[in-house]
């Protein structure tokens, strides 16, 4: 995996930052709190998720209580932002929609 960083990191980001991502303060990383129904539907996206994480072997930083999940993505090997957690984010996104 490659870091993302200047226009490409820029240009990567801008449609997630529309859906009320945003950069973590101290770490080259992004973050969003998801508000679900009920915990069922929290764990029923966490579930999703956990089975692209497995695949795509990349793996998210959250924490869920009830029907909250926060969500931090960043790439540990390159200690930044890389395209996994573009496309984590942009799949975490199309799900919502479903
Ligand atoms: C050994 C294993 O493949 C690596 O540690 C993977 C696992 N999951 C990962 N998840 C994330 N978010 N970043 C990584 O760099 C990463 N690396």
């Amino acid at each position: 995996m490659t870091k993302l960083t200047g226009d490409e990191r820029t240009t990567a980001l801008a449609p997630l930052k529309s859906s009320g991502w945003t950069e973590v303060k101290d770490r080259d990383a992004i973050y969003k709190e998801f508000l679900f129904k009920d915990f069922n539907e929290a764990f029923g996206f966490m579930s999703r998720v956990a089975c692209l994480a497995e695949k795509m072997d990349h793996h998210p930083e959250w924490f869920n209580v009830y029907n909250k999940v926060q969500v931090t993505l960043a790439s540990h090997d390159v200690s930044g932002i890389s395209g996994r957690d573009v496309r984590m984010a942009t799949f975490m996104e199309e799900i919502l929609k479903k």
